[in-house]
This record gives C-alpha cells, sequence and structure tokens, in this order.
C-alpha cells in the first residue's frame, strides 16, 4: 500500500479519514478476484466472527464457514459445550442449510417462535427422519395457534438428493414457487434446505473446510486461569484456530500463556491480542503467535478509549502493525469498528490477512439471541460487550462474591445494546453477500486479482470530513 504522492500523513487514521483512488486495471471482472486469505486458518474469504457471546454461536459457526469465513467461540463458553459445537458444526452439509426441524402434531405457535431464528423462514415437518412438508411464516398466518404442523404445512414441492449440484438446485427452484428446496439422502431421510439464494451462494463461495471435509472453526481461551489445559482441551476438540485474547494484548501474562501454548506445539495457527503498535505485534509473534489480533478501542461496544482515553485509530494500527508482522512472516488480523464494506476493503488495503467483525453481524439471524420486536415493529436482537458489567458477571459467575464484586468495577463495553436487522438484509449471508461485492470490487478499481496482489497496489489518500460525507448516498433530495 501507497499513499498518494507518498504524503504519509504525521497523525494517525481510521477507516473514515481514508479513500482509494483507482488505478489502471487489467481485471476485467469482479469474479476474477480471489479473496482467499493466505494466513493459515484455511479460509477462503478474509472474514473473522468475533468471539463475543452475543454473536458467535453455532449457528453463525454454520453459515459463515460455508460460504468461506471462520467463527470464534468466546472464551467464557465452558469447554465441554464448545467441544460439542465443534463436533456439530464439523458435521453440517456444505451445501444445505439445517433447518428447523418440527414433528407432525406441533403447534403453530412452536412453529412462530422457531422460524424466526432461521434466515430461510421455515421449517420442515419431520416424521422418523424424512420429511413431511414445509410450513413457513405466511402457511401459519390467520390460523389457529394450536393448529398442528400437520394440518397446516403445504407440500415440499421440491425436493432433491442433497448430491444435486447447486447450479441445477438454483433452477429447479427458480421453476417452481417453493420457498426451499428439501435436501434428502439415499434413503429419503432430512439433510436441510436450500432457497433460491443459497443455491446461488452455493456457486459462488467455497467453504472453508478441513483436511477431513468438515467446516472450520476456531475459539479463543483467555490469559487467565490454566491457559495450557484449556488450549489442549480445545485443540483436543479439534479447533482449527486457537485465539488467545485480552483487553492489553502486550502484557506479561499474554507472553506467559502464549508460551504455554506454544509448549503444546499446535498444529493449527494461534492468534493473539490485542495490540496497536509494531513493538507489540513483534513481541506477541517472539512468544508464538502466527497471527496478531490489532485493535484497541475501535469495537463498536467498546468503551475503552472513553474510560482510559488508551487506544489508536484503527487504520493506522493495522497498517504499522501488518508491516511488522509481514517482516517477520506472520498476519495480523484487523479487529473492531467495521460497519461498512469499505472499511473491510481499507483493512485488507493496509495488509490485514483477515477482518474481524463483531457487532455488525449481531443484527441478524444467525446470531444466539431471540429475535424481538420494539414498539414500532422493528426486530432487532440485543448485545454487549466482552468487557461490559453483563459478561463479567458472566465470565466471573464461580468466584466468591467479594471477588464479582471487585471484578464488576471494571467495565469497558456496552452491556445492552439493540442491533436492529436491516430488512433488505437481515442475514448474516446477506451482509457477506454485501461486503464481498464491495471487496472484489476494490480489488478491480486496484487492478488486483488476488488480496495479496490489492495490498501491493492499493494506493490511500487522507480526506477531510467533507470528502468522506461527499462518498455517502442521499436517501431523499437535498
Ligand atoms: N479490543 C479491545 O479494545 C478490547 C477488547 N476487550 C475484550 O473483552 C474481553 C475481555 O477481556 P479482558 O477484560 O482482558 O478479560 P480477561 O478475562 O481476559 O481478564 C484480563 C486479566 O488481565 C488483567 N488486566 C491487566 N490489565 C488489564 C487491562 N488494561 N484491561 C483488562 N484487564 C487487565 C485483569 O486483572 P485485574 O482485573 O485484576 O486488573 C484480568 O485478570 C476480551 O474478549 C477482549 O478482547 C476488552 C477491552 C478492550
Ligand atoms: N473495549 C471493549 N472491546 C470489546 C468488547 N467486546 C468486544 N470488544 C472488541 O470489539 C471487537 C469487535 O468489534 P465490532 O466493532 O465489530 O463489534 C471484538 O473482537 C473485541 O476486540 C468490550 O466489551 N469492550
Ligand atoms: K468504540
Amino acid at each position: 500500500m501507497r499513499f498518494l504522492d507518498d504524503r504519509r500523513p504525521s497523525h494517525d487514521l481510521t477507516y473514515d479519514d481514508v479513500f482509494m483512488v483507482p488505478r489502471r486495471s487489467t481485471v476485467s471482472s469482479r469474479y476474477d478476484v480471489d479473496l482467499t486469505t493466505h494466513d493459515g486458518t484455511g479460509a477462503t474469504l478474509p472474514l473473522v466472527v468475533a468471539n463475543m457471546t452475543a454473536i458467535a454461536g453455532k449457528r453463525m459457526a454454520e453459515t459463515v464457514a460455508r460460504r468461506g469465513g471462520i467463527v470464534v467461540v468466546p472464551q467464557d463458553i465452558p469447554i465441554p459445550v464448545v467441544t460439542d459445537v465443534v463436533s456439530w458444526v464439523k458435521r453440517r452439509h456444505l451445501v444445505f442449510d439445517t433447518c428447523i426441524e418440527l414433528s407432525p402434531t406441533q403447534t403453530v405457535a412452536e412453529a412462530l417462535s422457531l422460524i424466526p431464528k432461521r434466515a430461510h423462514r421455515c421449517a420442515v415437518v419431520v416424521e422418523d427422519g424424512r420429511p413431511l412438508g414445509v410450513l413457513t411464516l405466511a402457511d401459519c398466518a390467520e390460523v389457529d395457534r394450536f393448529a398442528q404442523a400437520r394440518d397446516v404445512m403445504r407440500p415440499a414441492e421440491v425436493t432433491i438428493s442433497a448430491d444435486t449440484d447447486p447450479r441445477s438446485a438454483f433452477d429447479l427452484l427458480d421453476a417452481s414457487r417453493a420457498p426451499v428446496a428439501v435436501g434428502v439422502d439415499g434413503d429419503g431421510r432430512l439433510v436441510g434446505v436450500l432457497t433460491r439464494t443459497g443455491a446461488l451462494r452455493a456457486t459462488l463461495y467455497e467453504p472453508a473446510v478441513d483436511s477431513t471435509g468438515g467446516l472450520r472453526i476456531a475459539a479463543a481461551v483467555g490469559v487467565n486461569g490454566d491457559v495450557a489445559d484449556k488450549a489442549a482441551r480445545l485443540l483436543e476438540a479439534g479447533v482449527d484456530c486457537l485465539v488467545v485474547d485480552t483487553a492489553h494484548g502486550h502484557q506479561d501474562r499474554m507472553l506467559e500463556a502464549l508460551a504455554a501454548v506454544r509448549a503444546l506445539s499446535p498444529s493449527v495457527p494461534v492468534a493473539a491480542g490485542n495490540v496497536v503498535s509494531a513493538e507489540g505485534t513483534r513481541d506477541l509473534i517472539e512468544a508464538g503467535a502466527d497471527i496478531v489480533k490489532v485493535g484497541v478501542g475501535p469495537g463498536a461496544m467498546c468503551t475503552t478509549r472513553m474510560m482510559t482515553g488508551v487506544g489508536r485509530p484503527q487504520f493506522s494500527a493495522v497498517l504499522e502493525c501488518a508491516a511488522a508482522a509481514r517482516e517477520l512472516g506472520k498476519h495480523v488480523w484487523a479487529d473492531g469498528g467495521v460497519r461498512h464494506p469499505r472499511d473491510v476493503a481499507l483493512a485488507l488495503a493496509a495488509g490485514a490477512s483477515s477482518v474481524m467483525i463483531g457487532s455488525w453481524f449481531a443484527g441478524t439471524h444467525e446470531s444466539p439471541g431471540d429475535l424481538v420486536e420494539d414498539s414500532s415493529g422493528r426486530s432487532y436482537k440485543a448485545s454487549f460487550g466482552m468487557a461490559s458489567a453483563r459478561a463479567v458477571a458472566n465470565r466471573t459467575s464461580a468466584d466468591s462474591a467479594y471477588d464479582r464484586a471487585r471484578k464488576g468495577l471494571y467495565e469497558e463495553g456496552i452491556s445492552s445494546s439493540r442491533m436492529y436487522l436491516d430488512p433488505a438484509r437481515p442475514g448474516v449471508e446477506d451482509l457477506i453477500d454485501e461486503i464481498c461485492s464491495g471487496v472484489r470490487s476494490s480489488c478491480t478499481y486496484a487492478g488486483a486479482r488476488s488480496l495479496e496482489e490489492f495490498h501491493e497496489r492499493a494506493l490511500v489518500g487522507v480526506q477531510s470530513a467533507a470528502g468522506f460525507t461527499e462518498g455517502r448516498p442521499l436517501a431523499t433530495s437535498w
């Protein structure tokens, strides 16, 4: 990456402060751009979902890995639960979504509480593992809440073998009025469902899979307690990347935790953070990190900068840390503060191998929380930061009352935030589509076919607040 006219600014910058200048290009299609990251995580997209309890659950993990990204399960989840989640995610189908299954006698009331948990907006009525029909929200409208699924369901108009190629599935769905294709195995047992858009996506994205063909997933450990034991159990569970995470990553306890993890000789990459300086990056790499997580204070749920004055504008932090990591043959993830596809593109231009996203994905069907409606009928999910009073209370629930009270005094995150679903993009895959379109297009403007070429060719300038505002679209007239 170069600054325009080699004018490197004397002050630090964040994403909104910068823009990219188009360059002469030989890339004639956005589909010619390869978004694979080469940081050893095996992701085919440069997207990592942040280890936040309100965001990174098993449904998110399945959905994101199917499109090529990777989800980090938070350190606050008990390890036996993480073990179950890892094995569940690895058993998911690579094309079909896992769907909600209802027995024929379950009620419409139950269906209505379950269907909003899936972006494909339906459930499958199943008997002895075989699909009987499909139930959508429309089928449940104006029906007695105690009516049974078998009396309200519609027949599965498109039932296909789970090894049907996605392009044929797309054509079948396009020619029908069915909301989903129901996928079955050779014995006619339910495998999952596929929407028309899902079939399209299956032709465009490549799932992030391990050597045995299971979807990839990462998990985090903190720096407290017996880090080596927790890390060993997560590796045993089969995680594809281990993340050692604490607010202030450039501290002795982190360096000791990394040494303990490295002593296990993990065969998967180890990520660690957070830091915002070249010195911090080098120290973490020297202690054993393959990937350094960069970002102090940019997160949407984060109050660190207001509480402490500590942090660093994220674009400069990523640029400096990525350069330091590259000198040592290692990588950085740009963690936090990403709200638009442009922010992802700029972090990659600055040299990040991947971009970590939390809150943006909180307001989607796939985040773990229940969908709630506000007084005006808009749907949202509740979210919270991992250093918020809510998360600290959860993390310290086994401590004595005194210790909990002591720890409860330190809060650096928001405990309750409403993340509204975008009606046009209510699923995480809709957001991934939007991000990938933006980033592919950024790469072609820079004349790059890969993320490495993008970093090499990106030409970045500094803009005023008015420059940023000029780039925003206008919803109504002046
Ligand atoms: N990227 C960011 O800007 C930030 C991210 N977070 C996220 O919140 C989650 C919880 O992190 P964390 O609070 O580190 O929790 P941890 O459970 O990992 O605990 C951190 C430990 O380090 C000690 N510590 C020393 N200095 C600090 C410091 N400046 N901030 C916090 N702890 C410190 C604490 O001891 P003692 O309590 O005795 O001081 C505590 O025992 C993580 O997921 C982290 O990534 C949190 C804040 C900022
Ligand atoms: N200071 C705090 N930082 C937090 C907290 N919870 C999470 N985080 C950090 O934010 C990113 C995600 O950023 P986002 O803008 O995409 O939401 C996450 O990975 C952490 O580094 C918190 O409570 N306090
Ligand atoms: K913030």
